[in-house]
Protein backbone atom coordinates (compact mmCIF):
# COMPACT_ATOMS: atom_id res chain seq x y z
CA UNK A 1 0.00 0.00 0.00
CA UNK A 2 1.76 3.43 -1.17
CA UNK A 3 0.79 6.57 0.52
CA UNK A 4 0.57 8.63 -2.85
CA UNK A 5 -2.47 9.49 -4.86
CA UNK A 6 -0.75 8.56 -8.05
CA UNK A 7 2.55 7.02 -8.25
CA UNK A 8 4.37 6.64 -12.28
CA UNK A 9 7.34 4.57 -12.42
CA UNK A 10 9.39 4.38 -15.09
CA UNK A 11 6.59 4.67 -17.56
CA UNK A 12 6.91 5.37 -21.64
CA UNK A 13 4.28 5.71 -23.78
CA UNK A 14 4.84 4.91 -27.33
CA UNK A 15 2.43 5.78 -30.13
CA UNK A 16 3.98 4.05 -33.33
CA UNK A 17 7.73 5.22 -33.94
CA UNK A 18 6.94 8.38 -31.40
CA UNK A 19 7.71 8.10 -27.52
CA UNK A 20 5.04 10.52 -26.01
CA UNK A 21 6.87 9.40 -22.30
CA UNK A 22 9.75 8.31 -21.63
CA UNK A 23 11.13 6.92 -18.57
CA UNK A 24 8.92 8.92 -16.48
CA UNK A 25 8.88 8.72 -12.48
CA UNK A 26 6.33 10.84 -11.15
CA UNK A 27 3.77 11.00 -7.61
CA UNK A 28 1.49 12.67 -6.43
CA UNK A 29 1.19 13.37 -2.51
CA UNK A 30 -2.42 13.83 -1.13
CA UNK A 31 -3.14 17.58 -1.07
CA UNK A 32 -0.32 18.48 -3.16
CA UNK A 33 -0.95 20.78 -5.86
CA UNK A 34 1.50 19.69 -9.20
CA UNK A 35 2.26 22.30 -12.14
CA UNK A 36 3.25 20.37 -15.45
CA UNK A 37 4.78 22.09 -17.79
CA UNK A 38 6.63 21.64 -21.09
CA UNK A 39 6.77 22.57 -24.64
CA UNK A 40 4.00 21.37 -26.87
CA UNK A 41 4.09 17.85 -27.97
CA UNK A 42 6.46 17.86 -24.44
CA UNK A 43 3.87 14.16 -23.27
CA UNK A 44 1.88 16.20 -20.59
CA UNK A 45 -1.30 15.28 -21.57
CA UNK A 46 -0.24 12.15 -22.62
CA UNK A 47 0.89 11.57 -18.56
CA UNK A 48 -2.45 12.89 -18.01
CA UNK A 49 -4.68 9.94 -19.92
CA UNK A 50 -2.21 7.66 -18.26
CA UNK A 51 -3.57 8.41 -15.18
CA UNK A 52 -6.67 8.30 -16.17
CA UNK A 53 -6.67 5.07 -17.35
CA UNK A 54 -7.54 6.05 -20.77
CA UNK A 55 -4.62 4.36 -22.36
CA UNK A 56 -1.96 2.08 -20.86
CA UNK A 57 1.75 2.11 -20.34
CA UNK A 58 4.39 0.72 -22.85
CA UNK A 59 6.69 0.17 -20.10
CA UNK A 60 5.90 1.11 -16.82
CA UNK A 61 3.67 0.89 -14.18
CA UNK A 62 1.04 3.57 -12.97
CA UNK A 63 -1.09 3.31 -9.86
CA UNK A 64 -3.72 5.87 -8.88
CA UNK A 65 -6.17 5.77 -6.13
CA UNK A 66 -4.31 2.53 -4.79
CA UNK A 67 -5.21 0.86 -8.06
CA UNK A 68 -4.49 0.20 -11.62
CA UNK A 69 -6.36 3.40 -13.13
CA UNK A 70 -6.97 1.31 -16.60
CA UNK A 71 -8.13 -1.76 -15.32
CA UNK A 72 -11.82 -2.93 -15.92
CA UNK A 73 -12.14 -3.63 -12.19
CA UNK A 74 -11.26 -0.01 -11.25
CA UNK A 75 -14.12 2.08 -12.16
CA UNK A 76 -14.68 3.08 -8.71
CA UNK A 77 -11.03 4.30 -8.40
CA UNK A 78 -11.98 6.39 -11.71
CA UNK A 79 -15.26 8.20 -10.10
CA UNK A 80 -12.76 9.91 -7.56
CA UNK A 81 -10.99 11.44 -10.57
CA UNK A 82 -11.72 14.54 -11.98
CA UNK A 83 -10.34 15.83 -15.83
CA UNK A 84 -10.90 19.17 -17.05
CA UNK A 85 -9.68 18.78 -20.85
CA UNK A 86 -7.60 21.25 -22.55
CA UNK A 87 -10.56 21.41 -25.19
CA UNK A 88 -13.43 20.91 -23.86
CA UNK A 89 -16.63 20.57 -26.10
CA UNK A 90 -19.95 20.63 -25.16
CA UNK A 91 -23.46 20.01 -26.45
CA UNK A 92 -24.58 23.33 -28.24
CA UNK A 93 -28.07 22.70 -27.85
CA UNK A 94 -28.17 21.61 -23.92
CA UNK A 95 -28.65 23.82 -21.34
CA UNK A 96 -25.65 24.01 -18.64
CA UNK A 97 -28.48 22.39 -16.21
CA UNK A 98 -28.78 19.62 -18.54
CA UNK A 99 -25.26 19.10 -19.73
CA UNK A 100 -23.77 19.03 -16.06
CA UNK A 101 -27.16 16.36 -15.02
CA UNK A 102 -25.85 14.02 -18.13
CA UNK A 103 -22.44 13.98 -16.89
CA UNK A 104 -23.32 13.64 -13.56
CA UNK A 105 -25.33 10.43 -14.53
CA UNK A 106 -22.45 8.93 -16.39
CA UNK A 107 -20.04 9.30 -13.70
CA UNK A 108 -22.44 7.99 -11.17
CA UNK A 109 -22.65 11.49 -9.03
CA UNK A 110 -26.03 12.17 -7.68
CA UNK A 111 -27.87 15.29 -9.66
CA UNK A 112 -28.64 16.81 -6.24
CA UNK A 113 -24.94 18.18 -5.92
CA UNK A 114 -25.26 19.86 -9.15
CA UNK A 115 -26.83 23.00 -7.80
CA UNK A 116 -24.16 23.15 -5.36
CA UNK A 117 -21.53 22.93 -8.21
CA UNK A 118 -23.03 25.72 -10.22
CA UNK A 119 -22.58 27.94 -7.05
CA UNK A 120 -19.06 27.07 -6.72
CA UNK A 121 -18.32 27.63 -10.12
CA UNK A 122 -19.69 30.75 -10.09
CA UNK A 123 -22.72 29.98 -13.20
CA UNK A 124 -25.31 32.17 -12.16
CA UNK A 125 -29.18 30.49 -12.17
CA UNK A 126 -30.25 32.08 -15.40
CA UNK A 127 -27.15 30.62 -17.28
CA UNK A 128 -27.99 27.18 -16.06
CA UNK A 129 -31.26 27.63 -18.17
CA UNK A 130 -29.50 28.63 -21.30
CA UNK A 131 -28.50 26.57 -24.27
CA UNK A 132 -24.09 25.74 -24.14
CA UNK A 133 -24.01 27.76 -27.83
CA UNK A 134 -24.90 30.94 -25.99
CA UNK A 135 -21.93 30.60 -23.32
CA UNK A 136 -18.91 32.68 -23.43
CA UNK A 137 -15.60 31.16 -23.22
CA UNK A 138 -14.95 31.80 -19.63
CA UNK A 139 -19.29 30.45 -19.07
CA UNK A 140 -18.13 27.42 -20.69
CA UNK A 141 -14.85 26.60 -19.03
CA UNK A 142 -16.80 27.25 -15.77
CA UNK A 143 -19.31 24.58 -17.53
CA UNK A 144 -16.02 22.30 -17.57
CA UNK A 145 -14.56 23.02 -14.30
CA UNK A 146 -18.40 21.86 -12.86
CA UNK A 147 -17.99 18.30 -15.05
CA UNK A 148 -14.41 17.58 -13.46
CA UNK A 149 -15.57 18.67 -9.90
CA UNK A 150 -18.59 16.13 -9.96
CA UNK A 151 -18.52 13.51 -7.16
CA UNK A 152 -16.10 15.22 -5.19
CA UNK A 153 -12.64 14.03 -6.76
CA UNK A 154 -10.12 12.92 -5.06
CA UNK A 155 -7.49 13.70 -7.52
CA UNK A 156 -8.03 16.50 -10.39
CA UNK A 157 -6.59 16.73 -13.77
CA UNK A 158 -6.39 20.26 -15.16
CA UNK A 159 -5.05 20.76 -18.99
CA UNK A 160 -4.84 24.09 -19.87
CA UNK A 161 -7.44 25.30 -17.60
CA UNK A 162 -7.25 29.14 -17.42
CA UNK A 163 -6.36 29.11 -21.71
CA UNK A 164 -8.64 32.15 -23.27
CA UNK A 165 -9.96 33.28 -19.83
CA UNK A 166 -9.43 37.17 -19.09
CA UNK A 167 -7.24 37.68 -15.87
CA UNK A 168 -10.44 38.39 -13.40
CA UNK A 169 -11.80 34.69 -14.59
CA UNK A 170 -8.22 33.18 -14.16
CA UNK A 171 -8.09 34.50 -10.47
CA UNK A 172 -11.37 33.10 -9.77
CA UNK A 173 -10.37 29.97 -11.55
CA UNK A 174 -6.95 29.27 -9.11
CA UNK A 175 -8.97 30.97 -5.93
CA UNK A 176 -11.37 28.01 -6.54
CA UNK A 177 -8.15 25.30 -7.12
CA UNK A 178 -6.78 27.01 -3.98
CA UNK A 179 -10.26 26.08 -1.98
CA UNK A 180 -9.79 22.11 -3.33
CA UNK A 181 -6.50 21.96 -2.80
CA UNK A 182 -7.06 22.94 0.83
CA UNK A 183 -9.53 20.52 1.48
CA UNK A 184 -7.49 18.17 0.89
CA UNK A 185 -8.02 17.56 -3.36
CA UNK A 186 -4.54 16.54 -5.00
CA UNK A 187 -3.77 18.63 -8.48
CA UNK A 188 -2.45 17.83 -11.35
CA UNK A 189 -2.00 21.27 -13.43
CA UNK A 190 -0.67 21.75 -16.92
CA UNK A 191 -0.43 25.15 -18.31
CA UNK A 192 1.70 27.36 -20.84
CA UNK A 193 1.17 30.54 -18.80
CA UNK A 194 4.05 29.37 -16.52
CA UNK A 195 3.82 33.07 -14.94
CA UNK A 196 0.26 32.51 -13.31
CA UNK A 197 1.33 28.70 -11.81
CA UNK A 198 3.81 30.69 -9.38
CA UNK A 199 2.19 30.78 -5.98
CA UNK A 200 -0.37 28.48 -7.21
CA UNK A 201 1.60 25.25 -6.99
CA UNK A 202 3.45 23.13 -4.42
CA UNK A 203 5.63 21.66 -6.55
CA UNK A 204 6.49 22.41 -10.77
CA UNK A 205 7.52 19.36 -13.14
CA UNK A 206 8.97 20.76 -16.16
CA UNK A 207 8.62 17.80 -19.16
CA UNK A 208 10.91 17.71 -22.45
CA UNK A 209 10.06 15.60 -25.23
CA UNK A 210 8.82 13.01 -23.22
CA UNK A 211 11.36 13.44 -20.34
CA UNK A 212 10.75 14.50 -16.90
CA UNK A 213 14.10 17.03 -16.87
CA UNK A 214 13.25 19.08 -13.20
CA UNK A 215 10.95 18.02 -10.40
CA UNK A 216 10.86 20.46 -7.24
CA UNK A 217 9.24 23.29 -5.22
CA UNK A 218 9.84 26.52 -7.02
CA UNK A 219 12.70 27.14 -4.01
CA UNK A 220 14.35 23.52 -5.10
CA UNK A 221 14.28 24.54 -8.65
CA UNK A 222 16.01 27.89 -8.13
CA UNK A 223 18.37 26.86 -6.06
CA UNK A 224 19.22 24.02 -8.68
CA UNK A 225 19.23 26.30 -11.71
CA UNK A 226 21.24 28.78 -9.64
CA UNK A 227 20.24 31.86 -11.91
CA UNK A 228 21.30 35.41 -11.23
CA UNK A 229 18.86 37.84 -9.22
CA UNK A 230 18.08 40.67 -10.23
CA UNK A 231 18.31 43.75 -7.55
CA UNK A 232 16.74 47.09 -9.21
CA UNK A 233 17.66 50.68 -8.25
CA UNK A 234 16.01 53.61 -9.13
CA UNK A 235 18.44 56.65 -8.49
CA UNK A 236 20.00 59.88 -9.94
CA UNK A 237 21.20 59.54 -13.37
CA UNK A 238 24.24 61.41 -12.30
CA UNK A 239 24.86 58.51 -9.47
CA UNK A 240 25.12 55.72 -11.13
CA UNK A 241 29.00 55.65 -12.45
CA UNK A 242 29.17 55.97 -8.51
CA UNK A 243 26.85 53.04 -8.07
CA UNK A 244 28.91 51.31 -11.06
CA UNK A 245 32.20 51.88 -8.97
CA UNK A 246 30.68 50.64 -5.73
CA UNK A 247 29.38 47.25 -7.15
CA UNK A 248 32.67 46.44 -8.62
CA UNK A 249 32.89 43.16 -11.13
CA UNK A 250 30.59 41.25 -8.10
CA UNK A 251 27.48 41.96 -10.66
CA UNK A 252 26.65 42.84 -13.83
CA UNK A 253 25.31 46.29 -14.17
CA UNK A 254 22.28 47.32 -16.82
CA UNK A 255 20.64 50.38 -17.52
CA UNK A 256 16.95 50.16 -18.31
CA UNK A 257 14.79 53.61 -19.13
CA UNK A 258 13.70 55.64 -16.50
CA UNK A 259 16.90 56.03 -14.12
CA UNK A 260 16.55 52.24 -13.33
CA UNK A 261 19.52 50.23 -12.76
CA UNK A 262 19.64 46.36 -13.02
CA UNK A 263 22.92 43.99 -11.22
CA UNK A 264 22.62 40.02 -11.59
CA UNK A 265 24.10 38.82 -9.07
CA UNK A 266 24.47 34.94 -7.37
CA UNK A 267 21.47 34.49 -4.93
CA UNK A 268 24.04 34.40 -2.12
CA UNK A 269 25.64 37.70 -2.52
CA UNK A 270 22.20 39.56 -2.93
CA UNK A 271 22.26 40.89 0.43
CA UNK A 272 26.27 41.67 0.72
CA UNK A 273 25.58 43.16 -2.10
CA UNK A 274 22.68 45.59 -0.96
CA UNK A 275 24.77 46.14 2.31
CA UNK A 276 27.73 47.51 0.04
CA UNK A 277 24.91 50.15 -2.01
CA UNK A 278 23.16 51.22 1.00
CA UNK A 279 26.02 51.98 2.99
CA UNK A 280 27.01 56.03 2.41
CA UNK A 281 26.73 54.75 -1.26
CA UNK A 282 24.83 56.35 -4.15
CA UNK A 283 20.92 57.55 -3.48
CA UNK A 284 18.85 55.11 -3.75
CA UNK A 285 15.48 55.61 -4.37
CA UNK A 286 13.66 52.54 -4.75
CA UNK A 287 14.79 49.22 -4.59
CA UNK A 288 13.49 45.66 -6.12
CA UNK A 289 14.76 41.84 -5.82
CA UNK A 290 13.55 39.85 -8.67
CA UNK A 291 13.87 36.48 -8.19
CA UNK A 292 14.40 34.46 -11.55
CA UNK A 293 10.45 33.70 -13.41
CA UNK A 294 9.58 30.51 -13.70
CA UNK A 295 9.62 31.21 -17.38
CA UNK A 296 13.52 31.94 -17.18
CA UNK A 297 13.79 28.63 -15.28
CA UNK A 298 11.82 26.62 -17.70
CA UNK A 299 14.06 28.07 -20.25
CA UNK A 300 17.45 27.32 -18.19
CA UNK A 301 16.46 23.72 -17.73
CA UNK A 302 15.73 23.24 -21.65
CA UNK A 303 19.09 24.30 -22.18
CA UNK A 304 20.65 21.92 -19.48
CA UNK A 305 18.45 18.88 -21.46
CA UNK A 306 19.68 20.02 -24.76
CA UNK A 307 23.39 20.77 -23.51
CA UNK A 308 23.44 17.11 -22.32
N1 LIG B 1 -2.87 9.16 -30.06
C1 LIG B 1 -1.68 9.55 -30.54
N2 LIG B 1 -1.15 8.95 -31.64
C2 LIG B 1 0.06 9.30 -32.12
N3 LIG B 1 0.86 10.23 -31.57
C3 LIG B 1 0.39 10.87 -30.47
C4 LIG B 1 -0.89 10.56 -29.90
N4 LIG B 1 -1.08 11.34 -28.81
C5 LIG B 1 0.03 12.10 -28.70
N5 LIG B 1 0.90 11.82 -29.68
C6 LIG B 1 2.23 12.43 -29.89
O1 LIG B 1 2.92 12.32 -28.65
C7 LIG B 1 3.68 13.48 -28.40
C8 LIG B 1 3.27 14.09 -27.08
O2 LIG B 1 1.96 14.65 -27.24
P1 LIG B 1 1.12 15.24 -26.00
O3 LIG B 1 -0.23 15.59 -26.56
O4 LIG B 1 1.20 14.31 -24.87
O5 LIG B 1 1.95 16.55 -25.67
P2 LIG B 1 1.56 17.80 -24.77
O6 LIG B 1 2.75 18.09 -23.92
O7 LIG B 1 0.28 17.55 -24.07
O8 LIG B 1 1.38 18.94 -25.86
P3 LIG B 1 0.39 20.23 -25.88
O9 LIG B 1 0.98 21.19 -24.89
O10 LIG B 1 0.48 20.70 -27.28
O11 LIG B 1 -0.98 19.74 -25.49
C9 LIG B 1 3.47 14.40 -29.58
O12 LIG B 1 4.53 14.18 -30.51
C10 LIG B 1 2.15 13.92 -30.17
O13 LIG B 1 2.07 14.16 -31.55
Amino acid sequence: MTDFTAEVQGVTKRYGETEAVRGVDLTLAPGECVAMVGHNGAGKSSLIKLMLGLTTPTEGRIRVLGGDPASAACSPIRRRIGFLPENVAFHPSMTGRETLDFYARLKGAPCRDNDALFEKVGLEPAAIRRRVSTYSKGMRQRLALAQALLGGPKLLFLDEPTTGLDPALRQSFYAIVAELRDRGTTILLCSHALTELEGQADRVVVMNRGRKVADGSLATLRSLAQLPVRIRLTLPTGDIDALAARVGEGAALTRLAGGVVELACANDDKVGLVRRIACDGPTVQDIEIVQPSLDEMYAHFLRREAAE
